[in-house]
């Protein structure tokens, strides 16, 4: 048997299963590839919010890296929480030094508006780690934190792609979940503009969301498609996770990522 695509995550853990690396894990292994990690963080969380979040050493996220690189390689790596300026300008330099694509979800704050990332880690994602991203896929909250630009209406949105792209990514895709109406994405890199519609799910299940849909970005850019398939084929599997949503916890529950094979 021919081994599978390998994608690796560089991401906090959910203790909760429903975001950060232990939703990359799953949504990468419902795509029909390899998953590997790195932890950044390990937080303490469920579906009420998260309790707390404790950082590893740079030294600690440089080892796991080299570990899975050097001898496992990989096809395309996403990254997710971060927490400090730190861990942010450790992981732009081991991207810089990587021949794979980098999804880059640059998380600032969870759901349940719990901070995953010091204020004073902002700067070196703008100059660092936006700089060496194939795809930067912020949400709406981090396009504002990150450029200033608010975006309240679709209308919004080219704005808000032309703010992040001037920090040197090679594609963004600007989330417009937190909108109102159907769940509008937008991509491009400047030159070609891909808008993606989604009918919004009436579901307050949506824990998990970003990093479900960075990690399919990757796992489908690890099977050689292009960037623009890749966010198409990803945009359609978070969709029926986010439909497919369920309560778990007295809170926010997580996205389904095995939607598309039966639970029985
Ligand atoms: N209720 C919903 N129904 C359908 N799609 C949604 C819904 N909420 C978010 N999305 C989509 O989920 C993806 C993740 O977006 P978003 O929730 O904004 O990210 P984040 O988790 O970073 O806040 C985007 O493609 C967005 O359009
Ligand atoms: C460890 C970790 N990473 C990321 C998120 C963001 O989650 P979401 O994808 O719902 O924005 C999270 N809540 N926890």
């Amino acid at each position: 048997m021919s081994a599978p695509p390998r994608v690796l995550t560089v991401a906090g853990s959910d203790s909760g299963g429903g975001a950060g690396i232990q939703a990359d894990l799953k949504t990468m292994l419902a795509l029909g590839t390899h998953g590997m990690s790195v932890v950044t963080a390990v937080t303490a969380q469920n579906s009420l919010g998260v309790q707390g979040f404790w950082e590893l050493p740079g030294e600690a996220v440089r080892a796991q890296y080299r570990s899975v690189v050097d001898d496992i390689g990989v096809q395309a790596v996403k990254t997710g929480m971060l927490a400090s300026a730190e861990l942010v300008e450790t992981v732009a330099e081991l991207l810089a030094g990587t021949d794979a694509p980098a999804v880059v979800d640059p998380v600032g704050v969870s759901k349940h508006g719990d901070s995953l990332l010091a204020s004073s880690a902002l700067d070196s994602v703008r100059t660092k780690l936006l700089p060496v991203a194939t795809v930067a896929t912020p949400n709406l909250d981090e396009v504002a934190q990150l450029t200033g630009v608010h975006v309240e209406s679709e209308d919004g949105l080219r704005r808000a792609a032309a703010a992040v792209l001037a920090y040197g990514p090679k594609w963004v895709l600007i989330k417009g979940g937190h909108l109102r109406g159907d769940a509008v994405d937008l991509l491009t890199d400047g030159s070609e503009e891909h808008v993606l519609r989604a009918p919004r799910h009436d579901n307050r299940h949506t824990h998990g969301t970003g990093c479900t849909l960075a990690s399919a970005i990757a796992a489908e850019l690890a099977k050689g498609r292009s960037v623009p398939e890749a966010v198409a084929a990803a945009k359609e599997y978070v969709t029926g996770a986010i439909a497919a949503g369920f309560a778990l916890g007295g809170g926010i529950g997580p996205v389904d990522h095995g939607w598309r094979s039966s639970r029985a």
